[in-house]
């Protein structure tokens, strides 16, 4: 189980995250979504370790890594732009970490990694000759070589289109049911968010809006933010799609 208690982050006397506290249960997928500058990246970077907290605590397994370096606290993440080296195949890509610390994962766990991803056919290829969902499960296999406790996915549908998107979205719920993998979402895509996570946490103004289940914040939003901003989104998009059909009444 991770646990933040209080967690403050400041930037200029600024509190960017105030006061949040909460738990996420081992192998849950959490989302977090917010509108620009509501302090989403900087919590991904206070879970991962790359900024120091002013206030409050990180607890994962009972063990307080606050102040734990990056390589001790068991989080990786798998960036927006996935972070992959151009000049090595798929494959040296994907056993990279692995190949520093092979201690963490057998070769048959690499090689049903890539068998989960779908990646045998195309270990040989260069990184430029890969589509955005392949680059996309070759940073996901590069990141699971190395067992995190905890995995980050920075934004992960954001460079994918249409079916692509749908295809990425069943890999990652997989990956965290099959190894109870607790993930972490970083979005600004309520249907995203909604779609894919067992809870969403909401931010405003680096104040925790909600953090529920997808149905309970559809069904029962518990503030005006959550109404207004959020669900808001999801009826645009709605309302303009059945006016392409017509319907002014959605
Ligand atoms: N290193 C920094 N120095 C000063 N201010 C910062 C720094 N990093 C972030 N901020 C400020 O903290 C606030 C939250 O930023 P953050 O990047 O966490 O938001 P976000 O929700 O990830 O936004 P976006 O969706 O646009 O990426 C913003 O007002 C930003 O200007």
């Amino acid at each position: 189980m991770l646990n933040l208690k209080n967690v403050i982050k400041s930037y200029d006397n600024k509190k960017v995250l105030n006061d949040l506290s909460l738990s996420i249960e081992k192998g849950e997928i959490v989302s977090v979504l917010g509108s620009s500058g509501s302090g989403k990246t900087t919590l991904l970077n206070c879970l991962l370790g790359i900024v120091d907290l002013d206030g409050g605590e990180i607890i994962l397994d009972n063990k307080d890594i606050t102040n734990e370096p990056i390589e001790k606290r068991g989080f990786n993440i798998v960036f927006q732009d996935y972070a992959l080296f151009p000049h090595l195949s798929a494959y040296r890509n994907i056993v990279y970490g692995w190949r520093n610390n092979p201690s963490v994962c057998t070769q048959e766990e690499v090689d049903s990694l890539i068998d989960l991803l779908e990646l045998r056919e195309h270990l040989d290829k260069d990184i430029d000759q890969l589509s955005g969902g392949q680059k996309q499960r070759v940073a996901l296999a590069r990141t699971l070589t190395l067992k995190p406790k905890v995995l980050l996915l920075d934004e992960p549908l954001s460079a994918l289109d249409g079916v692509i998107r749908e295809s990425i979205k069943e890999t990652i719920k997989t990956i965290s049911r099959e190894f109870q993998l607790t993930t972490i979402i970083v979005t600004h895509d309520p249907e995203e968010a909604l779609t894919m996570s067992d809870k969403v946490l909401i931010l405003n103004k680096g104040k925790i809006a909600q953090f529920d289940t997808p149905e309970n914040i559809i069904k029962h939003p518990q503030d005006e933010f959550v109404k207004t901003f959020i669900l808001n989104q999801l009826y645009i998009k709605k309302d303009n799609i059945m006016k392409l059909f017509g319907d002014t009444h959605a």
